[in-house]
């Protein structure tokens, strides 16, 4: 699978990995891929529950605030989430709100209520568990739906990148954390990439979400990649192989990313 344009799907098609000549390919496809599920949930449901990650990610969202996206979605709909974040204020450069806000938020319509960034006035814990009551409150309400088979709350969609280290969200190799399988959101106050203090959504959220994009770019995350997709010897299991939705994961990777695959 070494070449570019190669698409390969599971035996049951829940795994789909798509590479692409460059990262301006992947960002077009991704537009394409997110606007197409905003429909489908919007229509089903009258809602699409979004959740993004922070990192390279928000930059290759870039054309969904271009033609025709930004026109063509239904912007009221989205219901906008964080799977992790870094506890800073809102308008520190370490803020995954920011970025996202700056890059992405600030360019569509979505209403300023269904946007769900942490308290920041609040301690890692204090902010991880009262963003988990707000998560119990909009399944509560319909707005989230609920996992039938996990009874965890299910997403619509995540967005999310992978650290050259493997990690995803901010569950990082080796730490307790992979392993929390009660709390819906939790904190860590010792991340080894700064800043140290950090919310997250744990693995039982993750793994229940019914769509995820898996966005990687770049050769310093090829040889994660190839742990994870290829024919690597690697014993050490990295958080990003621990992503396994009920629903589809779709791994979008451009040319570098996939290069040892
Ligand atoms: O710290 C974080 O890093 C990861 C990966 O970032 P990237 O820049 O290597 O893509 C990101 O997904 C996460 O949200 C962020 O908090």
């Amino acid at each position: 699978m070494a070449s570019s344009g190669i698409t390969t799907i599971d035996q049951n098609n829940k795994k789909v990995v798509e590479v692409f000549d460059t990262e301006e390919d992947l960002a077009v496809s991704l537009a394409k891929y997110t606007a197409h599920l905003s429909d489908k949930f919007a229509k089903e449901r009258g809602a699409f529950t979004v959740v993004v990650s922070g990192g390279s990610l928000i930059k290759s969202l870039r054309k969904l605030v271009e033609a025709p996206y930004v026109d063509s979605i239904d912007w009221s709909k989205w219901q906008v989430f964080w799977v992790d974040e870094r506890v800073v204020p809102k308008d520190h450069p370490d803020s995954n709100y920011k970025l996202a806000f700056d890059g992405f938020l600030s360019k569509v319509p979505i209403p300023h209520g269904n946007v769900y960034a942490i308290n920041d006035a609040l301690s890692a814990e204090g902010a991880a568990d009262d963003y988990e009551t707000c998560l119990k409150h909009l399944v509560h309400t319909g707005v989230i739906n609920l996992s039938s088979l996990s009874g965890f709350p299910k997403f619509d969609l995540m967005l999310v990148g992978m650290g050259p280290d493997g990690h995803v969200a901010s569950l990082f190799p080796g730490h307790p954390l992979l392993k929390e399988n009660q709390k819906w959101v939790t904190h860590i106050t010792d991340s080894p990439k700064p800043p140290p203090e950090r919310t997250t959504f744990t693995f039982p959220v993750i793994n229940s979400s019914a769509y995820i994009a898996l966005v990687v770019c770049g050769a310093g995350k090829a040889s994660i990649v190839q742990t994870a997709l290829g024919k690597s010897q690697n014993s050490e299991v990295f958080p990003v192989q621990m992503v396994s939705p009920e629903g589809e994961l779709k791994w979008f990777l451009d040319k570098d990313a996939a290069s040892k695959l």
